[in-house]
């Protein structure tokens, strides 16, 4: 007899990643945020956070993440976050399983801050809605709101205003050209362009706005993104998500895994779908082990 709590307690949480399909930075706010319109695409592959409740009141994360220390990561600051909206006593064991490059633009961490807050507004019964959690995620990240709201969306303000958009099906082969970019650092470049001007849902979808603003700095700054951005654009349209370092591009299915399979050498390609609605939205005991 050990003191192990029995596998069955945990429960496994999916936390999709995100493409951005265009970036514009349109202004700043007095704060000194960027404000930006984006089109934030869904993909049926991403992280999985696994939960335990514990009643010590204990917020802890088991194994290691990726080298994120344990007070940083956005899983751990997600649960302290909502643990002041939980019954008195109650606590987490939670444990990642990272897929998602980290300062891949793909945003993984706020994909798994999002998954925490829901997961743990269900297990400990907070009773917090979409809206609310939607808040509180955005105290931890700019991209955590869309996950939390589980739908791809035309964004703006800094990317907490959301307008669900229904795209058509695609498969990306996504390239994470093995650099890290430090989301914070790109925001502050000089050369940037802040002033583009406005666009529309109808403009996006009408192809008005493809470009992604970070492009070229990354371009400029990290020669390892411009041979991925290269070597994809050959095979398609090839644009970089949010602040990168991953680069994407949408290709007929049949040829996706093929392109992957290629993917040059210090590279990782994946193949994914887009997704409208994120599997974290399925019905109340759907979620497995
Ligand atoms: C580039 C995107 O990924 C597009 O989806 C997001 O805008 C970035 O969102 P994120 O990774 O959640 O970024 P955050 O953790 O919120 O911000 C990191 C840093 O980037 C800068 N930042 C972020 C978002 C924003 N709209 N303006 C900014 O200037 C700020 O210096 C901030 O301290
Ligand atoms: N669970 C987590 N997963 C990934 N990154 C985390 C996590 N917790 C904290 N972080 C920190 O967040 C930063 C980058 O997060 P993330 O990988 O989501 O960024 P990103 O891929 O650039 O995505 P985004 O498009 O949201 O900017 C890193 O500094 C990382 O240390």
């Amino acid at each position: 007899m050990t003191s192990e709590i029995a596998d069955e307690d945990w429960s496994a949480w999916p936390a999709p990643a995100k493409l951005n399909l265009f970036l514009h930075i349109t202004g700043r706010r007095p704060d000194g945020l960027h404000l930006l319109q984006t089109v934030f695409q869904l993909l049926d592959w991403g992280d999985t956070v696994h939960v335990r409740v514990r009643t010590d009141g204990v917020i802890a994360r088991v194994g290691d993440n990726a080298g994120i220390i344990e007070q940083d990561d956005l899983v751990v600051r997600a649960a302290r976050l909502l643990q002041a909206a939980a019954p008195a006593g109650l606590g987490a064991d939670i444990r990642v399983d990272k897929r998602v490059p980290i300062g891949g633009g793909l945003g993984g961490g706020s994909s798994d801050a999002a998954t925490t807050l829901h997961a743990l507004n269900r297990l400990w019964k907070c009773g917090l809605d979409e809206a609310a959690l939607a808040a509180l995620g955005l105290q931890l990240g700019a991209d955590v709101p869309v996950f939390v709201r589980g739908h791809s969306a035309f964004a703006e303000g800094v990317g907490e205003l959301l307008v669900p958009i229904e795209l058509p099906r695609r498969t990306y082969v996504i390239v994470d050209p093995g650099v890290s970019i430090p989301t914070g650092a790109l925001f502050q470049a000089a050369e940037l362009t802040r002033d583009s001007a406005a666009t529309t849902i109808e403009g996006f979808i009408s192809g008005a706005a493809t470009q992604n603003a970070f492009e070229p700095v990354v371009r400029a700054r990290y020669p390892a993104v411009a041979r991925a951005l290269d070597w994809l654009g050959e095979r398609g349209r090839a644009c970089l998500s949010g602040t990168g370092a991953a680069v994407f591009v949408a290709v007929d299915g049949d040829k996706a895994t093929e392109i992957a399979g290629r993917c040059p050498p210090g590279m990782r390609a994946w193949v994914a779908n887009g997704i409208n609605v994120s599997p974290l939205l399925a019905p109340a005991g759907d979620q497995r082990r």
